[in-house]
């Protein structure tokens, strides 16, 4: 079930760095939204604090408050692993598990939270997240083999079936296709517009031209200057972003003179 998140005046810190200063929005279920800005503007800094993944980073800390729907995610009894089966990611480059096959790369995460499960139901779940992530009649006839043994956008396909067999309510995706080919990039950017109908997508790309395709709100972060913290400059429907913005920040970046 897609979930809402509800950021609110977060700071993300490394050590005594402030990357990212007091940003809040809010993050709509069943759409897609994406973060665009410059290098260094904190767009995959702030994506990883949606699931908590931000904090496996030694010394790395946020302060401000993120709720999924009416949950704090960051409340002291909550288990990051906890989250993070909730909020799935997807990778800049398709990760898949090298020496296990096909089969094994969908199941893992979904095995490990539920160790008992029996071969049938292993099997119903690999069939439906494969079909969900569009790979299903690519591979049905090579389960067994190594994932690795795939094309990269393939691959990319399994990270993501991966990510759905364990049925989270959003799915984080960090530049997903900036490894891939102009065709692979196609069969992901369909992918996430299907995907969408069941999930609450957010997505870090450099190319404006894709979050114009794919996603129904972007969000414009940019930093102040140089040492400076990224901020959120403007969030909104993605058409009016890239037609009308109200920033001039934001209009200067979207027709390349800066960033
Ligand atoms: N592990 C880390 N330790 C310390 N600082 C970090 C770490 N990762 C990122 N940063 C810093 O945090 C800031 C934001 O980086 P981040 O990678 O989130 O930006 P980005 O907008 O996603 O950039 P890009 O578009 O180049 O991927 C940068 O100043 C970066 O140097």
């Amino acid at each position: 079930m897609a979930k809402r998140i509800d950021v609110s005046g977060l700071h993300v810190y490394y050590g005594d760095f402030l990357a990212v200063e007091d940003v809040s929005m809010t993050i709509e279920p069943r759409s897609v939204t994406a973060f665009i800005g410059s290098s260094g503007c904190g767009k995959s800094t702030f994506l990883r604090t949606l699931n908590r993944m931000h904090e496996v980073t030694p010394g790395a800390r946020v302060q401000g408050k993120v709720m999924l729907d009416d949950q704090d995610v960051y409340a002291p009894e909550v288990d990051p692993v906890a989250v993070r089966r909730e909020v799935g990611m997807v990778f800049q480059r398709p990760n898949p598990f090298p020496t296990m096959s096909i089969y094994d790369n969908v199941i893992a995460g979904a095995k490990l939270n539920n160790q008992r499960m029996s071969k049938s139901r292993a099997d119903e779940v690999v069939e439906r997240s494969l079909h969900g992530a569009n790979l299903w009649d690519e591979v049905k006839d090579r389960l067994n083999r190594p994932g690795a043994g795939l094309s990269g956008g393939q691959q990319q396909r399994l990270c993501i079936a991966r990510a759905i067999a364990v049925e989270p309510a959003v799915l984080l995706m960090d530049e997903p296709c900036s490894a891939l080919d102009p065709i692979s990039t196609l069969a992901i950017e369909d992918l996430i517009a299907k995907l969408k109908e069941n999930y609450t997508i957010v997505i870090v790309t450099h190319n404006m031209q894709q979050a114009a395709r794919v996603s129904d709100t972007t969000a414009f972060f940019n930093l102040a200057g140089t040492g400076k913290p990224g901020r959120l400059i403007e969030m909104g429907e993605t058409n009016k972003i890239f037609t009308k913005p109200e920033q001039k920040e934001t209009e200067n970046y979207i027709t390349g003179r800066f960033g």
